[in-house]
């Protein structure tokens, strides 16, 4: 969901131009001494001045004078999502020298933001998880203060409430309390089996929250989390391998409960219970409750703007935009060793790490040449296909003609889900499906002038349907769209909504595909059929030496919680890989992790 580069050079060119230059920053290639981190997760907030994007762009860089890109550093990033930003802090933070490379003009990737006219837009990602005080899954936080960063959020008291077929108005509160009451009032015969699933859940949760979460294929770390935590773990390895729909099913008859808990699930994995895995259903269906959902003040994308400006203070570390990688380099033993700049440029690397998509590092025209791509690659496509994208409408919205609708029942919460029809929850195309609302403003004025709203409104959206137009045809699909989906939510949710549009801006699945750099403008890999959980998702090793990947094309998957889990496992490996932390003899570790792969690679 990012925006039309045509339209952002249009509007600001030098802008563009300056966020670019700002990032041509390098160091020196030694390897470095660790930075003086990380800042105590209970630090006070600091309320950040608010600035402009560009601006904001330049302040990440704390480097005074350009320097050009590193020839050698232990690790270098393709990409700079979620994934591999986490990653990088992680390892800049252990002491290696790290090199982000970015093709776009800002960090962040689907957690990026766009500005238009004084409003700032999150071009992806708007309900964050993964931002609490407590506990070990709040990785957001962790990602941030490795590289001594904190940001200040707004707790939002709703994380979505469902407007869903035979009227089911659900708000899921943030009080664990208050949302399974409003959901036993609707289906007072199901009590016993709400609390079950949802308990179900909680045990998922209280089991990953109460370790340090590392990569789950370094032996060493696995072997000491299971000796202190043993109970915890054999708990998670009940549930490592189920879904959310089997667990659902075991406590819960009523379909219509069922088809709600379909949404509950789509609405994050974009497929159904039956094919969500449970431990990433308990993450999510928790920490909402526990850390909950929290918006970051300034907008989604200083989340990666920080992390960005911690990477850039660590010695011999630093991120680089413009910086398109065009193929992955191997040496003599056919062990990656680098990577190849669309400019022809080159960085040596200890361990290359990829956060573009598992389709776009080992397929047809990815990264990888096809003669060294792996076996293990095929039993991936078998196992994951590419969910569809989405079509995003970015609209700033006069607060004023909207009254009308925002009753107190009506509420005005900051996301909304809705669909018509249970039938249309996945398939339906043209702007007829489910639709995900989020009003950002809600929480935090300083993203809009007084007196507007910020609203972006996605549904589900496959390239196909917008391969093959001319320029007119894309613009007119544009515009249909538009006009469906705004009359959909004034005639259930907004009444009032067209005339309050102040301007708005669509994304197709082709700009997701082009700003994004994702196969198909994908919004990640789903389960082709019903697997066994998380089990044959594949780590951040890859069959190729010195190769890893990160992101969601690794476990657990989508979202950015779960792509900061990656990074930090990734970061894990790779500094056992390095020998900058210790692990066990190579050969054994090698025996145990191989034997680990191999097995998951049955499933
Ligand atoms: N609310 C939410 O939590 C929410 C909402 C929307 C999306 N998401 C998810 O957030 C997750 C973040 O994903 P991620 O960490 O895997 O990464 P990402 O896709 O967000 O970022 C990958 C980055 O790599 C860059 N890139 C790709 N190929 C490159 C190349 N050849 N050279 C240089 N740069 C290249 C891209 O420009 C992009 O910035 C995704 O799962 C996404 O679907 C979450
Ligand atoms: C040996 C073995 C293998 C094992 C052993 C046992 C153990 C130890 C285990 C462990 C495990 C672990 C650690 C795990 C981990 C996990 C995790 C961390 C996970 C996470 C997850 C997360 C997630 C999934 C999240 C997600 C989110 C999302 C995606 C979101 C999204 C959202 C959306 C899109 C919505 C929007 C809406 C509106 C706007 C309305």
């Amino acid at each position: 969901m990012i925006l039309n580069i045509i339209d952002a050079l249009r509007m600001s060119p030098n802008r563009y131009l300056n966020m670019g230059l700002a990032f041509q920053i390098s160091i020196p290639l030694t390897r470095a001494a660790p930075c003086v981190l990380p800042a105590a997760l209970d630090r006070k907030h600091e309320r950040r001045p608010r600035v402009s994007a560009a601006r904001a762009s330049n302040l990440t860089s704390s480097k005074k004078t350009p320097v050009p890109l590193p020839e050698a550093v232990d690790a270098v990033f393709i990409g700079s999502g979620m994934g591999a930003l986490t990653a990088a802090a992680d390892l800049a933070s252990k002491g290696a020298s790290v090199a982000v490379l970015e093709s776009y003009i800002i960090p962040g990737g689907s957690s990026g933001w766009f500005e238009r006219k004084g409003f700032r837009f999150d071009a992806g990602a708007s309900m964050i998880f993964g931002f609490g005080e407590r506990g070990t899954t709040n990785l957001l936080t962790r990602a941030l203060a490795t590289v001594g960063k904190r940001i200040e959020t707004v707790p939002d008291a709703v994380q979505v409430r469902y407007h869903l077929p035979d009227e089911l108005d659900i708000k899921v509160h943030r009080k664990y309390d208050e949302f399974l009451a409003g959901l036993i009032k609707r289906f007072p015969h199901e009590e016993k089996g709400i609390r079950k699933f949802y308990g179900a859940c909680w045990s998922v949760f209280n089991s990953l929250n109460c370790m340090p979460l590392k990569s789950l294929e370094e032996p060493n770390y696995l072997l000491q989390v299971f000796a202190a935590h043993p109970i915890a773990c054999l708990n998670l390895l009940r549930f490592i391998g189920r879904n959310a729909g089997d667990i659902a099913r075991d406590h819960i008859k009523d379909e219509t409960l069922l088809k709600f808990i379909d949404m509950e699930c789509y609405s994050w994995s974009v497929v159904p219970a039956d094919l969500t895995p449970m431990i990433n259903a308990g993450m999510v269906f928790s920490d909402r409750h526990y850390g909950g959902i929290n918006y970051p003040v300034g907008g989604v994308g200083r989340i990666s703007e920080e992390i960005v400006a911690g990477i850039e203070e660590c010695d011999g570390c630093s991120v680089h935009f413009r910086a398109r990688v065009s193929k992955i380099l191997f040496d003599s033993t056919g062990a990656a060793c680098g990577v190849k700049l669309v400019n022809g440029r080159t960085v040596s690397a200890k361990a290359v790490i990829s956060n573009a998509t598992r389709w776009d590092t080992f397929g047809e025209k990815g990264l990888v040449e096809a003669e060294r791509v792996p076996p293990s690659e095929e039993r991936f496509r078998e196992r994951y296909v590419k969910s569809p994208s989405f079509c995003s409408l970015h609209m700033a919205v006069r607060e004023k003609g909207l009254e009308v609708g925002m009753s107190e029942e009506q509420g005005m919460d900051c996301h909304h889900i809705m669909l018509d029809d249970w039938d249309e929850i996945e398939t339906a195309r043209d702007g007829k499906g489910t639709l995900f609302v989020s009003i950002p403003t809600v929480l935090d004025k300083s993203l809009a002038p007084p007196g507007m709203h910020i609203f972006h409104v996605f549904t589900p959206s496959w390239v196909d349907e917008w391969e093959g137009l001319s320029r007119k045809e894309y613009r007119a699909k544009k515009e249909a769209m538009l006009e469906t989906i705004v009359a959909r939510l004034e005639k259930k949710l907004f009444p009032g909504l067209k005339s309050a549009i102040e301007f708005s801006e669509v994304g197709s699945a082709r700009t997701h595909r082009k700003y994004l750099g994702r196969v198909d403008g994908s919004y990640g890999p789903v389960a082709k059929k019903k697997l066994p959980g998380l089990l044959s998702m594949p780590f951040n090793r890859t069959d190729v030496d010195k190769l890893y990947c990160v992101g969601d094309s690794t476990f657990p998957g989508q979202g950015l919680n779960a792509t900061a889990f990656s990074g930090f496992a990734c970061a894990h490996r790779v500094a056992a890989d390095l020998g900058i932390i210790g692990s066990l003899p190579g050969p054994i570790d090698r025996f145990l992790t191989d034997l680990l792969s191999r097995q998951r690679l049955k499933l």
